[in-house]
This record gives C-alpha cells, sequence and structure tokens, in this order.
C-alpha cells in the first residue's frame, strides 16, 4: 500500500513552481496561466470519465492520478490549499453527522476516538 498522499504532492508542486526549470511540467503549466492549467484539468476529467465507462481500471487509475496533480496545480495557480478544500470537506462530513452515524453502528471499544 502507498503511503503517498496530495499533500506530499502539492508541496512538490509548491517547489516545482518555485524552482523548476524548463524542464519542468509543474513550472511550464505555472507560466502559461489558470487558462491553460484548468484547459488541462478539463481534459484529464474527460479522459477519466471516458475510462470509468469503458470500465477500464488500468486507465481510470492512470488518468485519475493525472486528474489530482491537475487538480491541484490549478488550486495552487488559484492560491487555494488543499487543506481549505479539506477543511470544506470535513465541515459537510461534520454537518450530515455521518460520522458520528457510522461510530454509533460500531462495537465501543471502536468507537471512541
Ligand atoms: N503527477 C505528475 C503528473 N501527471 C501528469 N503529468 C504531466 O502532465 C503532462 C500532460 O499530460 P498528458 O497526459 O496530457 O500528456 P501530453 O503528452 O501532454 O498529451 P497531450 O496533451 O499533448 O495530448 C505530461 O507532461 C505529464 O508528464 C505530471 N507531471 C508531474 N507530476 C508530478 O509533479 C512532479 C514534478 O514534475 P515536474 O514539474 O515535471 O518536475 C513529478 O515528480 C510528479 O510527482
Amino acid at each position: 500500500m502507498s503511503t503517498f498522499d496530495l499533500a506530499r504532492l502539492e508541496a512538490i508542486i509548491m517547489e516545482r513552481a518555485r524552482s523548476g526549470g524548463a524542464e519542468s511540467w509543474t513550472a511550464q503549466l505555472f507560466a502559461a496561466g489558470m487558462e491553460k492549467a484548468a484547459k488541462k484539468l478539463g481534459e484529464e476529467a474527460v479522459e477519466t470519465v471516458i475510462a470509468a465507462v469503458a470500465e477500464d481500471k488500468k486507465a481510470l487509475t492512470s488518468e485519475s492520478a493525472d486528474l489530482l496533480y491537475h487538480w491541484l496545480v490549478v488550486l495552487a495557480i488559484a492560491g487555494v490549499r488543499l487543506n481549505e478544500v479539506m477543511a470544506e470537506l470535513e465541515a459537510r462530513t461534520a454537518r450530515s453527522g455521518i460520522e458520528e452515524k457510522a461510530s454509533r453502528g460500531k462495537p465501543p471499544h471502536q468507537a471512541a476516538g
């Protein structure tokens, strides 16, 4: 199982945006700006949808990686931190009470924490 996560990829993207050379795709996207980066994000989203509909798990995995990378680049160019998106998701989860409901369904020793 991989221990890689989106926060680490975000940190790599920030570093490449600051100091990536001409060979860095991240630096190229930052130099080109939001329109180009958002267009790539849209393309990767479509490719992900196509892989999902085709039930092609290998392509879905690969396109999902492209999608998440380009999504993080778009967030970074916009000045939105991954943490802000996570906070939004967390707030929605808290509002729905889904975690509380799930922990109520668990045996007591698992429900705590
Ligand atoms: N995860 C990615 C990642 N996913 C996709 N891509 C690049 O995204 C670009 C566009 O992908 P496409 O599938 O569209 O390929 P394409 O050849 O451009 O296809 P067309 O659009 O031309 O049809 C390619 O150059 C891919 O290499 C990525 N580039 C970088 N990363 C991560 O960012 C880090 C820094 O990369 P650099 O900035 O390039 O040093 C890497 O170590 C990775 O962790």
